[in-house]
């Protein structure tokens, strides 16, 4: 039982079917919302996302993030560190403007692609880090908990604010941020729609450290995927998924049933009342 499940799982490690190299990818197979540099000597990916003006997760972005780490996994590369070309924001979060009053085929496009991204990212074989180079509200706060390491300049904020203008989170969602955070730290961030400062989230553990400037934060997230030169990449890759087994297993098992959920939500008047006035106070800051 145990064995057939390893084979199984052992056919899933994506590494070994790949074979394009990762030189050719960093000269954009995407349309440029991401790049990847990969670090000669120690064999780390770097992902940017680059959307200005402020890295909402729009669909292609989404598409572009999947595909990167994607590719970046395939290329055996040592590790991914993911970040930010903006200096302000590392992403603010899933497009609110898809969420308006939105087409529902294309909602249910953009709910489904969004579970792509986080279980590729949460379930990406090699070590992950986040260089949180900008503020990190809500989705952009969850692909940071996707990732094994946070390191964070300071100034900035990250959390899940939902609560604020209404809007509940996805039961994974919540558990991606209980797999970093305490439950009961979870629950009361999640009812306040808590943003943590940077020292506020290294205090409680949302993140591991802090760094001076970015360069300085991905080389604290290299020396973190550093680390596991001496474990077996496979079963690293193995340990790291039964760890994580039990944060997927209900979106795996019905992933419909989640769709349909958050898109009868995203529905309500309450929700498209709550983000109306949120897309205004946005406005308003101006
Ligand atoms: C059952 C379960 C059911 C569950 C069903 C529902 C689940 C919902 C879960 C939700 C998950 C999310 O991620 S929802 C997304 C939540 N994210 C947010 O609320 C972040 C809002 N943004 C901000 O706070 C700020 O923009 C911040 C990131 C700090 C950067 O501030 P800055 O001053 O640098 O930039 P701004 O001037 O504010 O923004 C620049 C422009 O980008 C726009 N903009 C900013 N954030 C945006 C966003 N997320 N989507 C679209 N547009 C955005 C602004 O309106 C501006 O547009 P112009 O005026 O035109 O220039």
């Amino acid at each position: 039982m145990l064995r057939n499940s390893l084979i199984g799982s052992l056919r899933q490690i994506k590494p070994i079917l790949c074979s394009q190299s990762l030189r050719s990818l960093s000269n954009g197979a995407n349309s440029g919302l991401t790049t990847i540099e990969v670090d000669d000597k120690s064999g780390i990916a770097t992902l940017s996302m680059n959307l200005p003006p402020v890295n909402t997760l729009t669909l292609n972005l989404m598409h572009d993030l999947i595909d990167s780490i994607n590719q970046i996994e395939c290329n055996k590369s040592r590790g991914l560190i993911l970040t930010s070309s903006n200096d302000k924001v590392f992403s603010a979060g899933l497009d609110l403007k898809e969420l308006y009053k939105p087409d529902q085929e294309r909602l249910k496009e953009f709910w489904t692609i969004f579970q792509d991204l986080w279980l590729a990212l949460h379930l990406c074989g090699i070590p992950t880090a986040a260089a949180i180079n900008g503020h990190a509200p809500a989705a952009g706060c969850i692909m940071a908990t996707a990732c094994e390491y946070r390191v964070m300049l300071p100034d900035f904020v990250i959390g899940v604010h939902a609560t604020r203008f209404s809007f509940l989170v996805s039961k994974w969602m919540m558990l991606s941020y209980q797999s970093v955070l305490p439950r009961r730290i979870v629950e009361r961030a999640l009812n306040q729609g808590k943003l943590f400062s940077t020292q506020e989230a290294l205090e409680v553990g949302l993140i591991d450290e802090v760094a001076g400037s970015k360069k300085e934060a991905l080389a604290q997230c290299a020396a973190f995927i550093g680390t596991f030169d001496k474990a077996n990449p496979i079963a690293r890759t193995l340990t790291k998924r039964m760890c994580r087994d039990s944060d997927v297993t209900e979106l795996l098992r019905d992933r419909a049933g989640d769709l349909r959920a958050c898109v009868d939500y995203i529905n309500t008047p309450l929700f498209q009342e709550g983000l109306s006035a949120h897309l205004e106070g946005l406005k308003e800051k101006k």
